[in-house]
């Protein structure tokens, strides 16, 4: 079993083994006071692995209650929230019980921020059941909802006391949610590590589970260390999302986050190369890479569309919004662009 330390402000750490999920049950006892869990999951995810997940809760002592809400991004919302926090307090949880994610980025984020808010906090454990769970969303302790308008925009960070990352369970993922999380892989890689890159660039992410979502949760656990609550250096890890974010929202949440932030991560390595602060190869290592997982560089929305909807974005400080910008494979920066600026910015992107 690989375990990686996140050295936050309540330290916890990533498990990653095939085989975990038996282990959930003693792993949280050992952690939690075995008495209430609120199971939460989807109900794609929930068919395919809750009954083992409570199976080994209810072994280890725990009273296990169910949420299980319909699949998709547009679940993660107020009124799914609200339904959550309700369901919390007509099963009488109180402070130290507790709350288990079991799903993707939309099931973590939603549960987490139940269990942020809920009796002002109760500790959390994340099950990823996505690529894109196991390698980012799992990690970090940012919670959220969207608003119709924008993503993200009512939250709180709030850590997990556990990650069980069990890669057996990333199997029965569908093509299309293998691509979104590679998306956010080759984020990881393109933003501070070159040989992240090269291995993904040699071999498929799918013959290296345990290898590839150890190394992006090292890169993010560092990050996250220097800067737990998203004042600065962890902003770096938005590489993509200014524009993804955007075009999310934009579409009432029907292009998923992983295929935006590719198509995001594009138009700013576009716009930087552009600019001449990237070498055109970085560019075209880039679009190969993300060609060759499927993923999607282009869309019809408008430079002025996205850039109206970016001013949702929870980086902008006034009229400034920080874009993340490739300099090369493995190295990106922060640069503070004027608002006014960034259909500009946009354009020489790529966008329409
Ligand atoms: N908190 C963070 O730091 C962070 C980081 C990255 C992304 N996110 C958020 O994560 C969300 C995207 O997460 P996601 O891509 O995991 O989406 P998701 O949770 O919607 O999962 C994608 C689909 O896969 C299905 N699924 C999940 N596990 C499965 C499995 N093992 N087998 C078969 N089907 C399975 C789900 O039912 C769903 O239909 C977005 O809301 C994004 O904003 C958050
Ligand atoms: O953990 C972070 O920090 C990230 O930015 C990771 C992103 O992949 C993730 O999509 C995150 O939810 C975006 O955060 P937000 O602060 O822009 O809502
Ligand atoms: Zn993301």
């Amino acid at each position: 079993m690989t375990a990686v330390p996140i050295q936050a402000l309540h330290p916890y750490e990533v498990c990653i083994a095939p085989g975990l999920l038996s282990d959930l049950g003693p792993r949280a006892a050992a952690l939690l006071p075995p008495r209430r869990a609120m199971l939460v999951s989807d109900d794609r995810v929930y068919p395919l692995y809750g009954p083992a997940a409570e199976a080994s809760l209810t072994r280890a002592g725990f009273r296990v209650s169910r949420f299980v809400f319909p699949h998709g991004e547009k679940s993660k919302s107020l009124p799914t929230y609200t339904a959550l926090v309700q369901a919390l307090f007509d099963n009488d949880f109180t402070g130290g019980d507790s709350v288990i994610a079991l799903g993707g980025g939309v099931v973590g984020d939603l549960a987490g921020f139940a269990a942020a808010t809920y009796h002002r906090g109760l500790p959390y454990i994340q099950v990823p059941t996505t690529l894109l769970s196991a390698v980012d969303s799992s990690v970090g302790g940012k919670t959220a909802v969207n608003l119709p308008g924008g993503k993200n925009q009512v939250g709180a960070f709030h850590q997990p006391a556990l990650v069980l990352c069990d890669p057996s369970l990333l199997e029965t993922l569908p093509p299309a949610e293998y691509q979104n999380g590679c998306a956010e892989i080759i984020k990881c890689a393109l933003l501070q590590s070159e040989p992240l890159f090269r291995a993904i660039t040699e071999n498929p992410v799918s013959r290296q589970w345990e290898s590839v979502i150890a190394a992006c949760v090292e890169i993010k656990g560092d990050f996250i260390q220097s800067d737990e609550f998203d004042t600065g250096r962890r902003r770096l890890l938005n590489l993509g999302h200014t524009v993804g974010h955007a075009i999310e929202a934009v579409s009432g949440y029907t292009v998923p986050h992983g295929s935006a932030v590719s198509i995001g991560m594009v138009t700013v390595t576009r716009a930087a190369c552009r600019r001449g602060l990237c070498a055109p190869e970085t560019l075209s290592a880039l679009e190969n890479l993300l060609a060759a997982y499927g993923l999607p560089t282009a869309t019809d929305y408008t430079a002025q569309a996205l850039a109206a909807a970016a001013l949702a974005d929870k980086k902008r400080r006034g009229d400034t919004l920080p874009l993340v910008l490739p300099e090369a494979i493995g190295r990106c920066r922060l640069e503070p662009v004027p608002v006014g600026e960034l259909p500009d910015w946009f354009r020489d992107g790529g966008l329409l």
